[in-house]
């Protein structure tokens, strides 16, 4: 059978993977060639991005400088992006994705397999679950995880790093796998989505976190306070939720090697270290320091606060929780040491 994939999203690490994506379908006979790509349509210097993005195969917003595979075709329409796909590729930000599958409900294809490259978590007034479930139980269809430490610019650029695929059904890991991985881009499997998915989410919360010890120039021995700290909370929180997370996860690339790049060069870090210097909203600073892309760790804050405080659990999370209310309650950031 001959596999189509369709990539939903296009915004700094969709285009990142459109380029090995794009690569990698045209070394196997059984995949289609084109790639379509969901772009959510904008205007660039008074052209539609889709159109800049055919004509001269990069994304000029999002990843400038870097040449896209021309069998890359981006969509403004998302229906029409997947109608016909056997492999949907998520990678938005996760605030997005709700009203994604609602638009695509009952319009893919009945034996399609779905992969998130999200990091985050979906958190309503019943409780919270994880990016991958909601696309299951929305779209009716398998979802695997991918998660690293992957910062866009550097994949882009082929310089060389690692990233965990978590999945539930093998064969599935083994056919994703086959469109990621690359001599610079190395993939490892595990059968562990809930672990590698929830490495992904928590850690954008302590790469904030990083970035406040930068702010407050508090020196690296600190940074690597926060990260063992971190993880110490991402692997509790995550085993107390879902009994199945594996120790051994929080050692691949989607765990501890994702906390030592998102402390030290992510887009969460910086803004935070911003947010410290200029004293500055991270909404602000998002919009004036970002073009157009998203942080992903106050919100996850926000969600992780909620689901800690509903189950009276603050005072187990305190690095979790402080950087909370450094964000959302105007702590002041020299709490990040006080407090925990
Ligand atoms: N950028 C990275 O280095 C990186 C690496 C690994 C994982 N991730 C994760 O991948 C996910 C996607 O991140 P990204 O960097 O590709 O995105 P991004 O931060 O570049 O986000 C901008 C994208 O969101 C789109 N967008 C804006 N408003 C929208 C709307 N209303 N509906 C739908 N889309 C809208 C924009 O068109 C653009 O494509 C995130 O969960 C992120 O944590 C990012
Ligand atoms: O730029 P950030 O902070 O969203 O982090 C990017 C990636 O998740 C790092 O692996």
């Amino acid at each position: 059978m001959t596999e189509k994939v369709a990539l939903i999203g296009s915004g700094n690490w969709g285009s990142a993977v459109a380029k090995i994506i794009g690569r990698n379908v045209v070394r196997f006979d059984h995949f289609d060639n084109q790639v379509k790509m969901w772009v959510f349509e904008e205007k660039v210097n008074g052209q539609n991005l889709t159109e800049i993005i055919n004509t001269k195969h990069e994304n000029v917003k999002y990843l400038p400088g870097i040449q896209l595979p021309e069998n890359i075709v981006a969509c403004p329409d998302l229906v029409e992006t997947c109608r016909d796909a056997s492999m949907l590729v998520f990678v938005v930000p996760h605030q997005f994705v709700a009203s994604i599958c609602k638009q695509l409900k009952g319009k893919i294809q009945p034996n399609c397999k779905a992969i998130s490259l999200i990091k985050g978590i979906d958190v309503n007034e019943h409780g919270f679950r994880l990016i991958t479930d909601m696309i299951q139980e929305s779209l009716n269809i398998r979802s695997c995880i991918l998660s690293g430490a992957n910062i866009a610019s550097e994949v882009a650029e082929e310089r060389f790093c690692e990233t965990t695929i978590g999945y539930r059904n093998r064969s599935d890991g083994e056919l994703f796998k086959e469109i990621f991985h690359t001599p610079s881009f190395r993939v490892n499997i595990v059968e562990d989505v809930v672990g590698v998915e929830l490495c992904g989410a928590l850690k954008n919360i302590v790469a904030i976190g990083g970035g406040l010890v930068d702010g407050l120039k508090l020196g690296d021995n600190t940074k690597a306070a926060i990260i063992r700290i971190g993880l110490y909370e991402m692997r509790k929180f995550s085993q107390m939720f879902y009994k199945d997370v594996r120790d051994e996860t929080f050692f691949e690339s989607c765990g501890v090697a994702d906390l030592i790049t998102t402390c030290a060069g992510g887009r969460n870090r910086k803004v935070a270290e911003a947010h410290v210097v200029t004293g500055k909203s991270f909404d602000q600073l998002e919009q004036e320091m970002l073009n157009g892309q998203k942080l992903q760790g106050t919100s996850t804050a926000k969600d992780m606060y909620n689901i800690l405080s509903k189950n009276n659990l603050c005072h187990e999370f305190p690095l979790m929780t402080t950087i909370y209310r450094i964000c959302y309650e105007n702590l002041p950031p020299i709490r990040i040491v006080e407090d925990i």
